[in-house]
């Protein structure tokens, strides 16, 4: 039987996760032209390489299409409800690090935490007649983390990209996206509240529990797991 594995097709997690089997005795490469998603990987009999997006690999594990799959843990736990019963997370890579965060105005000089930003909601709701926006495509991760910590106040917008810019578009007033190096909160004058970390992820390799699972213990061992 042949254990399929789903790594992103480009970006920014491709070439590490390439990389990364490589660095264990599995050699992957894409084939055909540059534009072509297709892959092989040498090293292993009854190995097979699927290219998908990191944001489908999720899917694909919660389907069993895939046995093995590279994605970030923020894309795992956002499309999968209760993720853990579905996905095994085998080994974390450590690349593709980046914190999901809730963020602000800079200019909202007394909203640096979340009872800040509840307050600030709740005075938005009074002063407007609607409730403050918050633009995000982790709409799971946002709800669940802000009715932890008590901000009820708000409507989550969605944004399927270029979140940051949605508050100067005056679509948002708040955001929760991803960040690594800062540079694009900087760049939109947003600033990231104190006790707003929702998340922090990095790309990881996860096991599907709805696949077979013949073939897959061998392969972990020749990986060294
Ligand atoms: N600076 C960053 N910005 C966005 N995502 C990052 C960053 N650094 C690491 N990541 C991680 O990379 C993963 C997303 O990768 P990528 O953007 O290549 O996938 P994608 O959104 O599915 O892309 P596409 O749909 O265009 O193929 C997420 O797990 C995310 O946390
Ligand atoms: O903290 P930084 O290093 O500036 O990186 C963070 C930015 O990178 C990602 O955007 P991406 O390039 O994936 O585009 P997107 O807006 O389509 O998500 C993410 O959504 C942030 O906008």
């Amino acid at each position: 039987m042949t254990v399929k594995i789903g790594v992103p097709s480009k970006g920014r997690l491709m070439e590490k996760t390439f990389d990364w089997f490589g660095a264990r005795g599995l050699t992957m490469r894409r084939t055909g032209n540059d534009r072509e998603y297709a892959g092989t990987v040498e090293g292993m009999e009854g190995v097979s390489l699927v290219m998908l997006s990191a944001s489908e690999v999720p899917r694909e594990l919660a389907a069993g299409r895939i046995h093995l799959g590279v994605t970030g843990t923020d894309l795992v736990r956002e499309t999968l409800a209760g993720w853990d019963e579905i996905v095994e997370e085998v080994a974390p890579l450590g690349f593709g690090h980046a914190d999901l965060v809730i963020a602000v105005p800079a200019v909202w000089i007394d909203v640096d935490t979340l009872d800040d930003l509840d307050a600030a909601a709740a005075a938005f709701r009074a002063a407007h007649g609607h409730r403050l926006r918050i633009a995000t495509k982790y709409h799971r991760l946002v709800r669940d983390f802000l009715q932890e910590n008590g901000v009820a106040d708000y409507a989550l917008v969605d944004s399927l990209g270029a979140t940051e810019g949605t508050v100067a578009n005056l679509t948002a007033e708040a955001v929760a996206d991803i960040t690594s190096s800062g540079e694009t909160l900087r760049a939109n004058h947003l600033k990231t509240l104190s006790d707003g970390l929702v998340l922090q992820s990095q790309a990881c390799l996860f096991r599907s529990r709805m696949a077979p699972p013949e073939g897959v213990p061998a392969l972990l061992e020749r990986l060294g797991l």
